[in-house]
């Protein structure tokens, strides 16, 4: 077994059983800061079921997770974003008749709830943390635009702004270029790597072009367990990879 402290994230022995099925079987999987990992496989492979079994919206079976040494298995929803892990979903929960300004200010993490960031004071120190947040999701000439004027790559890049705001020392995202232009994937992909200084970042994707771009490591999961790790090149060369998934 691994030593834990070493890293970000550190998933042990993690299984989650459905009736029976186990959706993550048995696994390992370790994380380190400033790593960009991409899990891929074939549909039904586990993936947003990891995904979940971190942020506990899914409680595990067995085994372990441990976040900067926390255990999470044991831990809510809530107390799981306090302690520093943010996840995006597919589908963005921005709040369309806001500007872009009032989305991050509201997830400025001193207010929990809509009325109570609103009626809070925009201190400089906010704003200037605010002013940062959207020059890093190259938004930050649309501050006072509706949110739901937004194109839905700025849609996808504000909600990954939302979880900037709160310094996430993991973030999760899952398919975060589905549906996004040819240009708006470049600056995700751009975008992604500048975040992933400082802290660690797990992605779920499909798309093998944009794995490609921004993956410093690769997870292939395959009915709940891992069939290959590595680098791209590794992994894409892999007979095993080919066949269950890159092949098809
Ligand atoms: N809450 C649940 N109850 C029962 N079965 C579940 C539950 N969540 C996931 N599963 C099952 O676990 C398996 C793994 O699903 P999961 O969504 O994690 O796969 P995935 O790799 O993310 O697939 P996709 O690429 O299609 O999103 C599937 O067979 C799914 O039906």
């Amino acid at each position: 077994m691994n030593s834990n402290t070493d890293f970000t994230l550190a998933i042990e022995d993690l299984t989650v059983s459905f009736d029976g099925f186990k959706a993550v079987d048995s696994l390992n999987f370790y994380l380190d800061q400033n790593e960009l990992h991409v899990v891929i496989g074939p549909n039904g492979a586990g993936k947003t079921t990891v995904l979940d079994l971190i942020c506990g919206k899914t409680k595990s079976t067995s085994g372990s997770i441990k976040f900067l040494n926390e255990e999470l298995t044991k831990m809510s929803e809530h107390e799981i974003v306090r302690a520093g892990v943010g996840r995006k979903f597919q589908t963005p929960s921005i709040y369309e008749n806001l500007t872009v300004l009032e989305n991050l200010e509201i997830s400025y993490p001193y207010g929990r709830t809509v009325a109570g960031s609103l009626m809070f004071k925009r201190s400089s120190e906010v704003l200037e943390k605010i002013n940062q947040t959207a020059s890093e999701i190259m938004l930050q000439d649309d501050l006072d635009t509706e949110a739901g004027l937004l194109s839905h790559g700025q849609k996808q890049w504000l909600e990954i702004g939302m979880l900037l705001i709160q310094d996430p020392q993991l973030l999760m995202l899952d398919e975060p270029v589905a549906g996004m232009s040819v240009k708006e994937r470049e600056q995700t992909a751009e975008l992604l790597n500048k975040i992933s200084k400082g802290r660690s970042v797990l992605v779920i994707e499909h798309d093998m072009e944009f794995v490609e771009r921004i993956a410093h490591k690769v997870t292939v999961l395959h009915q709940g367990k891992i069939l290959a790790a590595g680098n791209m090149e590794e992994v894409q060369n892999d007979p095993k990879v080919i066949e269950v998934y890159l092949g098809h």
